[in-house]
């Protein structure tokens, strides 16, 4: 009730797991919120609940954002409310399975949401951002996104766009005082596991975190004006050193000449 008013916060995937702790830590911050998933019931849960704790205008948005009028009708919201400073791109799903033991149209579905949804979204809200001068975006990657042997590959790569593509973001946006942050949660006691066809309980208690210090671990580095947070890694200089090796390469990406090591090859 105390915090300063910040504007509106649309939080998809807000009917559970860190999405539902996006929604309560937002609020306490002094943000109005806009909650958005499918299932109405969990939504609206949350939303009551939120409000109630925090004192603050918590609307919500039943929404299935891998349906095309859907993604359209939030879209819109963008740029016919003002009040929105910040979009918390969270709704995702994920996969266990391997490659040759996946569904093609689930392997869809999961681009269309981690991947589509949130371009989509992005591309509303970015450019209303700019025109405000003022906003904030912060995308719901994983660890796998530079870990993709671990879980499914398509699930890893769809959390590599994420990371990819807030990266982009942030240089383009460096300078129009929008804050972009993208959060690379490791295993983390959600939904997320059965909805994947797994069960948490069955992962090493050691490497799994619960939803309120991983949401409160990214808060606090998205305060610190981290790109990226990796709420486990232990040392953030780790990611640092891991950052500049990846920009060394840069320079040398693209280059006229072939390397020795092919021509010699190709001469052979
Ligand atoms: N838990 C983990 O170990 C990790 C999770 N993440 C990422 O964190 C994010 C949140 O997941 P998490 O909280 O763990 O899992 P949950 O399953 O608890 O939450 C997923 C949320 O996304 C919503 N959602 C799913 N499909 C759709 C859809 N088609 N349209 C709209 N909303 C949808 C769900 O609501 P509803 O069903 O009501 O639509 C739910 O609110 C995801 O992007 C996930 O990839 C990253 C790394 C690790
Ligand atoms: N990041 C989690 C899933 O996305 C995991 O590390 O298992």
């Amino acid at each position: 009730m105390s915090a300063t008013p910040k504007g509106t916060a649309v939080v998809t995937g807000a009917s559970s797991g860190i999405g539902a702790i996006y929604a309560d830590r937002l609020a306490r911050r002094g943000y109005d919120l806009i909650l958005v998933a499918r299932n109405k019931a969990r939504l609206d849960e949350v939303a009551s609940r939120v409000a109630s704790a925090a004192g603050r205008v918590v609307k919500t948005i039943t929404a299935d954002l891998n349906d095309k009028a859907d993604l359209k009708r939030l879209e819109t919201i963008f740029a016919a409310d003002s009040s929105i400073t910040m979009l918390v791109n969270n709704a995702g799903v994920g996969a266990l399975e391997p490659l040759l033991r996946s569904d093609i149209s689930a392997m869809e579905d999961m681009i269309d949401l981690n991947v589509k949804a949130l371009t989509r979204l992005t591309y509303a809200a970015a450019p209303v951002f700019v025109a405000r001068g003022g906003g904030a975006i912060i995308n719901i990657s994983s660890v796998v996104a530079v870990a993709p042997e671990v879980l499914n590959g398509v699930y890893g790569g769809s959390k590599a766009f994420v990371l990819a593509f807030t990266q982009s973001l942030h240089k383009e946006l460096t300078d129009k005082n929008v804050r972009i942050q993208v959060v690379l949660p490791g295993a983390t006691a959600t939904n997320f596991w059965d909805a994947a066809g797994g069960a948490v309980e069955n992962l090493p208690s050691a490497i799994v975190m619960q939803s309120d210090d991983l949401v409160d671990a990214a808060l606090a580095g998205f305060d610190q004006g981290e790109l990226v947070t990796i709420p486990s890694l232990p040392e953030a200089a780790d990611w640092a050193t891991y950052e500049r090796a990846r920009e060394k390469l840069i320079p040398n990406l693209s280059l006229s000449s072939v390397p020795l090591r092919y021509r010699a090859a190709a001469a052979a």
